[in-house]
Formats: C-alpha cells, structure tokens, sequence
C-alpha cells in the first residue's frame, strides 16, 4: 500500500540487541505526538531500502557486525550510513559498529566507519560495574515544547564504551561528557551531522525524551 508522501520509514537494526525497546520507544512518541513516522525492524536490504533513518542498538557490536557481514548485509548499511540524506542513531554497541576506529579489541570487529571518533569498548569496566547516572542533556537537546517533563535523564551504561577521541573536530561535535569520580571527562554523545553516537541506553529508561529528540531533530527536522 503507498503511504502518504511526508511519511518516515525509521528501521530498528534487528540483528541483535535491545532493538524492540527502541522500535516500542519510538512507537510511543509517535504515538504521543503524531508524528509522521512509521517503525519496522531492520533484517534484510529491502527492509533496510525503505528506510528514511536508522537506529542501531546497543548489545554486542562484535555479534552485530558478524552477522551483518554473513547475511549480506554490511555493504549496504555501509552506504545507507554515508548517505547524508539519512539519519543515524547509533546506542552502545551501535555506537562501536559506526565508528571509524575501536581501540581496544579491534581485530574482533569490523566497523561500518563512518563516525570519525575512535572508541575504547568496555570503558567502564564489566556488566557488574552497570550504572545509572542522572544526566541532564538541556545543552543540546531542544525541548519538545508540549512535553511537560523536564529535568535529568536517567542514564543507562552497560559494558559502555566511550568515545576516546575525536579524529576529525571539524566534523564531531561533543554532546556531552560525564565526570568520574578520578576527576576525568568522558566522552558519552557526539554527532557529526545526521549520525548520532551514544554511549548509552536511553531506550532502556522509562523516558522517550531522547528518542522524541532525535526523530524532531534527525529525521522530522522540523
Ligand atoms: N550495552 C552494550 O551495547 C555493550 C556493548 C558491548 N560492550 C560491545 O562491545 O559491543
């Protein structure tokens, strides 16, 4: 059936991973505000041709990437993810499968490469040392002006990486960092231009703040 020309088609990567809580997260702010937006998962080329935007998730990027490489796929998320008319979410392992260099364990991984970052994978330690952090994202993400919610984020890191340098400042802006307590600035968020990289799980909390912000900013634009 045609759908209705100003509609967007945003695919979840549905190799593995949290890729249901993004799709049922993305569901909600559609739900909630209307937008013109339809959410299917991502498994093969034709899913992923219909797509305007895509969001890869967190799990295991070493999975994701062998996957995409057995089934087919990896060419074509390498051109989808360079072509500037669409937007790109990375979260997590999503995050390490974009990025151009991974400093740690780098022979297990082949990277689509497209975000000029190197990322250190694990950054925080194992799945025991999992945390919450209430970040408060109002420096870079525009408020939804009919939403009421405001105030911190409740942040999810697993087995996190973080993103160890930029390799191209001109094109990599930093959204945000978090402190530890040795008194270092981590790198969490950055984007170069339609792609989004985080570190984290926003999918995981009971919050579509993130997600609203990245379908009003990424892919509506409006
Ligand atoms: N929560 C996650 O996505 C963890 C990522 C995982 N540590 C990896 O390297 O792929």
């Amino acid at each position: 059936m045609p759908r209705p020309k100003a509609t967007k088609v945003v695919g979840v990567l549905a190799l593995q991973g949290a890729f249901k809580e993004h799709a049922e997260l993305v569901e909600t702010c559609v739900h909630e505000h209307g937008y013109p937006i339809t959410v299917c998962e991502v498994k093969t080329r034709e899913e992923l041709e219909r797509c305007d935007a895509l969001i890869i998730p967190g799990g295991e990027s070493t999975a994701i990437s062998l996957i995409a490489q057995r089934c087919g796929l990896f060419e074509h998320l390498q051109k989808f993810v360079q072509d500037p008319a669409k937007a790109v979410w990375g979260t997590c392992a999503g995050l390490i499968f974009l990025a151009r260099e991974i400093t740690s364990d780098e022979k297990l991984i082949r990277p689509l490469g497209v975000l000029h970052v190197a990322v250190q994978r694990n950054a925080f330690g194992r799945q025991s040392h999992s945390f919450v952090a209430q970040c408060n994202f109002s420096s870079f993400m525009t408020p939804n002006k009919h939403t009421s919610k405001t105030g911190p984020f409740s942040t999810v890191f697993i087995r996190a990486p973080v993103i160890d340098r930029v390799l191209d400042p001109e094109k990599v802006q930093v959204l945000y960092e978090i402190d530890t307590p040795a008194g270092d600035n981590l790198v969490v968020a950055v984007r170069q231009s339609n792609i989004l990289g985080t570190s984290f799980h926003p999918e995981l909390a009971d919050d579509h703040r993130f997600h609203d912000w990245f379908l009003r900013d990424f892919v509506i634009k409006e």
